[in-house]
């Protein structure tokens, strides 16, 4: 095989409760994730040396710190492979922008190399591996829509309606770990079940501190729940807002002024990547 090249999509976080905080700092959380059919994509192609290089360079990000390479010597070290890979990325989810796009970047890696390096490691193991890189990265794994429980990993597949989405992009970066530490954040709303959650749905227990500390993305929810209900994804920064039919989203999006950059995709309860990589296997089996 020359290369492989496979999406990485954006999740969004449809409810997010937070019921509690662990010893280790972590937090018990309750979220319902549904995948967009809106993606960064990712081009492995094979090295015979075993060294992993990334061939895009991401602004403020140090290529060892960047989740694909951190991914894909996981990987390495996990499965003693000795095989390497040139990675090219082409980034178009906002960073910092709670739609999980290094998450994604590291489960597209995971699952791109397994394929590639011919390991045979099952989806469960890749989940495991992929918990030490981020709380996201296992449903980008999985594959399915999901809820999920403890810190994001134990999910329950789902299915879901698939709208349109309209994701909107407010000018500011959100870090995740500012809003899991502020003293503010809620921590104790009861435990739910899947059963309530879909048939309720639920709030995101991050919005008020998110709104609070940047007015930015408040005004964002502001101007979006003119034409829908509009909710935070995760910590921010992006928002929400679901439509049946993709002209309607695409006219609001239309409407929403400069400064407010957004993009309308699908909801999916197919990872992409996995329709990807399911095609990507009959292609190769069919050429033998
Ligand atoms: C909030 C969520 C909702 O899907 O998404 P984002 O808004 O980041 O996309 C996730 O739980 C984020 O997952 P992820 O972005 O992988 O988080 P990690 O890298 O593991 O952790 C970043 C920081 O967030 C905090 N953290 C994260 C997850 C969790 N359940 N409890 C936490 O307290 C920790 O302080 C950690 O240092
Ligand atoms: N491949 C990557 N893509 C995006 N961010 C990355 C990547 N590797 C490391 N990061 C770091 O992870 C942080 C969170 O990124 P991202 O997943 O885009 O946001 P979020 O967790 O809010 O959904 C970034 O600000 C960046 O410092």
């Amino acid at each position: 095989m020359t290369h492989l090249r496979l999406p990485a999509p954006a999740k969004l976080n449809l409810m997010l409760h937070i019921l509690g905080r662990r010893p280790d700092g972590y937090h018990e959380l309750q979220t319902l994730f549904q995948f967009l059919d809106y993606s960064d994509e990712l081009i492995f192609s094979p090295r015979s040396d075993g060294q992993i290089q990334l061939l895009t360079d991401l602004p403020g990000v140090p290529s060892d710190s960047n989740l694909i390479v951190r991914a894909a010597r996981l990987l390495q070290q996990a499965t003693g492979c000795t095989q390497g890979a040139d990675i090219q990325l082409v980034k178009r989810l906002p960073m910092g922008g709670g739609i999980g796009g290094g998450s994604s970047d590291a489960a597209t890696t995971l699952l791109g190399l397994n394929h590639l390096w011919g390991l045979n490691r099952s989806l469960a193991e890749l989940a495991e591996l992929g918990l030490k890189l981020g709380a996201d990265v296992p449903v980008f794994v999985q594959g399915q829509a999901a809820f999920a429980e403890g810190i994001g990993e134990r999910l329950t597949p789902v299915e879901l309606p698939e709208p349109w989405f309209l994701v909107a992009i407010p000018p500011v970066s959100v870090s995740t770990a500012e809003i899991f530490s502020a003293p503010e954040l809620t921590r104790n709303t009861p435990a739910s079940t899947v059963r309530t959650v879909l048939k309720c749905g639920g709030r995101n227990d991050c919005q008020p501190v998110v709104e609070k500390r940047y007015p930015e993305i408040s005004n964002a929810l502001i101007l979006l729940n003119k034409f829908t209900s509009a909710k935070l994804t995760g910590t921010g920064c992006c928002i929400f807002g679901a439509f049946s039919e993709e002209a309607e989203a695409k006219a609001v999006s239309a409407q929403l002024p400069e400064d407010l950059p957004s993009f309308v995709a699908q909801g999916c309860n197919e990872s992409p990547l996995h329709t990807a990589l399911k095609a990507q296997i009959e292609i190769s089996s069919y050429l033998g």
